[in-house]
């Protein structure tokens, strides 16, 4: 009702500057620039007790409340990214640039597994000024239309996710370049997300009832350009297959500016106990 459409068609990568330049426009405590043009309205989730994202994330992050973890985000339209996107010429758009998605964030507190602090890499140890000071993930939301001419089965490529992060400089492999296994672990995590992104969907599981644990079986990293200490990035993850429990990934790391900096492909497997 409330939510605005980002055109996928052309406009999905300045969809992406948006998002990132709002991001990174705050800092790290949320707080929201005086005067700032970001969102008017909110819904707030009404099962939202504990925890409430920050408002910066929550304008990019317009979502109708779905039963997919309904208590994740509070819900504002998005900037309208159309208004950047002046040279699109509506008249002439044809029907496919009229498929439209939005962005809704993540709660890592509310899964048992990223919520154990003390344990995870990411949001634990490895959590912190000069190590992974920013690790925001978004999950892609499809509008109604795009829903309806979504294809179906186990090999349509898409985009599922995508991370907003930065790294400080504690995580070196060389002085001053981010150390790529780390950069390799920011990638794992990201698909781990995506794919319980898409089990949630309901047509997505063939088979809903067996057991939906995934874990990496196979993750290989390119790494293109050093991602130096103290930058900002964002991960994107696409779903390319599905072979009965074999699921597959590519994802990249885009800097700030948009350059592609490592991208990485990803097998996961459903375990056949858990
Ligand atoms: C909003 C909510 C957010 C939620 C937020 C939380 C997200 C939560 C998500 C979890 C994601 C966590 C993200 C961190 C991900 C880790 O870090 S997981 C930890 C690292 N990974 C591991 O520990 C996995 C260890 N390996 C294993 O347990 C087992 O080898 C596996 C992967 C389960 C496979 O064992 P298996 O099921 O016995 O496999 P098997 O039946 O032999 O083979 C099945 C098929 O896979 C193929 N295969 C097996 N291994 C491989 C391989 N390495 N390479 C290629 N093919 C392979 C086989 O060839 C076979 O193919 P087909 O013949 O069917 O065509």
């Amino acid at each position: 009702m409330m939510q605005s459409h980002i055109r996928q068609s052309g406009a999905a990568a300045a969809a992406a500057v948006a998002l990132f330049s709002y991001c990174t426009a705050f800092g790290r405590e949320g707080k929201k620039e005086e005067n700032g043009s970001v969102g008017v309205h909110h819904l707030v989730a009404a099962a939202l007790v504990e925890w409430r994202p920050p408002r910066r994330h929550a304008a990019i992050s317009s979502a109708p409340l779905t039963s997919f973890y309904p208590n994740l985000a509070i819900c504002e339209p998005i900037r309208d990214v159309e208004s950047d996107n002046d040279d699109d010429d509506d008249d002439n758009d044809d029907n496919d640039s009229d498929v439209g998605f939005y962005y809704l964030r993540m709660n890592p507190k509310e899964v048992e597994r990223t919520s154990l602090s003390d344990s995870h890499a990411i949001f634990g140890a490895l959590s912190g000024t000069g190590m992974i000071e920013r690790y925001d993930i978004y999950r892609r939301v499809l509008d109604d239309v795009a829903v309806e001419r979504k294809p179906r089965g186990g090999s349509s490529r898409r985009e599922v996710v995508i991370v907003n992060l930065s790294v400080g400089d504690k995580l070196n492999g060389h002085g001053g370049i981010v150390h790529g296994g780390i950069l390799s672990l920011l990638f794992d995590e990201a698909m781990g997300w995506a794919y319980e992104c898409l089990r949630h969907e309901d047509d997505w599981l063939d088979d809903p009832s067996s057991p939906v644990t995934a874990v990496t079986a196979n993750l290989t990293v390119d790494f293109r350009a050093p991602f130096v200490e103290g930058s900002e990035g964002v991960i994107r993850v696409y779903h390319d297959e599905r072979k009965g429990r074999k699921i597959y990934f590519t994802a990249k790391l885009e800097s700030k500016d948009g350059e592609e900096m490592a991208k990485g492909s990803f097998l996961a497997i459903r375990m056949k106990y858990l």
